[in-house]
């Protein structure tokens, strides 16, 4: 165990100090796209507009024979796109692969004061964010890197979910998780082949009935893990996110399970496509209704003690709590969008 005394001094002689608070900028999707495509890149201005946070992707998706271009467009990107606030950041292939050092030396080397996070995949225990940390603080070091690079694990192995605890608490350095369904079903031997969403088989069955037809209801194949995730990164502070939804066809269904993540807790969610882009926006900010009824809460109950009515319903501390969850994030979100400002009913001056 780490003495938590030294958890705010850097790893390595020179690299910057850790942050001891997460910082919290609007995060309600990270939108994935491969640098080496340049119909892609082609769309970073526009993109970069609508999106919170943009990711260079090396993994998954993209061939191997284009990991390389992958890694030099995200560098053209960083170093020739203005982003405005959007926060930019990567997803390294992963740590047994043949490619994450280069990955990571060069991105660090290149653009190391502009990538925000680095997204690690397939992270399986605090071993793995261990040699990050130590490693990006001696990359930083080198390069002069002026704040940390912050890191962030897709959750995505049988092995991964098993230590999550470990993991969200293993560095300073841990800026949130990503619950990623792919490469967790193929870990799990679950027998699905979709990414994200539910699964027609998954059901609970009402009881034999006479002639009667029995009722069956689709079940949440991903409520426990999501839900373990959101905990974990909840006691440690950090920030938790679904990870993608495959069916771009079906706008329906990403938004439904955007949703179930959004209300367990989750902050946002990948964007594999332009057009998802805008469903987690639409999910990720919270409804302008709620925010009204939970600012009449904090209103009605300035100190935030007591017991009160509201519209027939109890109001006390802990709700007061909850309304001040969602009127944060109102507020948070209404300083980059003046249409969600007017929505939910904020001063323009407060946006
Ligand atoms: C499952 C586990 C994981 O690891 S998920 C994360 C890894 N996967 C990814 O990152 C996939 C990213 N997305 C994509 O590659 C594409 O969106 C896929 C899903 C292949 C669909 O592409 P395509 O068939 O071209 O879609 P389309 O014809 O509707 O595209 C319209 C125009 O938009 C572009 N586009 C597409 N996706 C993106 C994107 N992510 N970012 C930026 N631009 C994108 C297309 O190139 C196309 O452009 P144009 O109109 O032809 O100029
Ligand atoms: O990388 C994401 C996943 O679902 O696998
Ligand atoms: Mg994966």
């Amino acid at each position: 165990m780490r003495n938590p005394r030294d958890f705010g001094a850097p790893l390595a002689v020179g690299a910057p100090t850790p942050l001891l608070e997460i910082p919290f900028p609007p995060s309600r999707m990270i939108h994935f796209l491969d640098a080496s495509n340049e119909k892609m890149v082609a769309k970073v201005p526009d993109i970069a507009k609508k999106t919170d946070i943009l990711l260079g992707n090396l993994e998954d998706a993209v061939p191997v024979d284009r990991k390389e271009a992958a890694r030099e467009g995200l560098v053209t990107v960083g170093q020739t796109y203005d982003l405005g606030e959007t926060q930019l950041w990567t997803r390294v292939n992963s740590l047994d692969s043949p490619w994450v050092l280069d990955d990571l030396l060069r991105l660090v080397g290149a653009i190391g004061n502009r990538l925000d996070v680095i997204m690690v995949p397939k992270v399986e225990g605090a071993w793995d964010i261990h040699y990050v940390d130590r490693l990006l603080a001696q990359l930083e070091a080198r390069f002069n890197v002026e704040r940390p690079i912050l890191v962030h694990a897709i959750l995505e192995t049988a092995l991964g979910v098993a230590n999550l605890e470990e993991i969200a608490a293993a560095s300073p350095r841990m800026q949130g998780m990503s619950f990623g369904p792919a490469d967790l079903a193929a870990s799990r031997r679950m027998k699905t082949t979709r990414v994200g969403g539910g699964h027609p088989g998954y059901v609970s069955l009402s009881d034999p009935d006479g002639d009667n037809p029995r009722v069956t209801a689709q079940q949440d194949l991903w409520h426990y893990s999501i839900a373990r995730m959101v905990d974990a990164c909840a006691a440690t502070g950090i920030l938790p996110f679904y990870g993608p939804f495959g069916d771009i066809s079906d706008d329906e269904g990403c938004e439904a399970q955007f949703r179930a993540a959004f209300l367990l807790g989750c902050v946002g969610a990948w964007s594999l496509h332009p057009k998802q882009i805008a469903i987690a926006k639409k999910v990720f900010s919270p409804d302008p209704d709620e925010v009204r009824f939970a600012k009449r809460v904090i209103e009605a109950i300035p100190d935030g003690r007591g017991v009160h009515m509201l519209d027939g319903k109890m109001q006390d501390d802990a709700t007061w709590k909850q309304c001040k969850v969602m009127v944060s994030l109102a507020e948070l979100l209404a300083k980059k969008d003046p249409e969600l400002a007017e929505a939910y009913g904020f001063e323009p001056a407060t946006a």
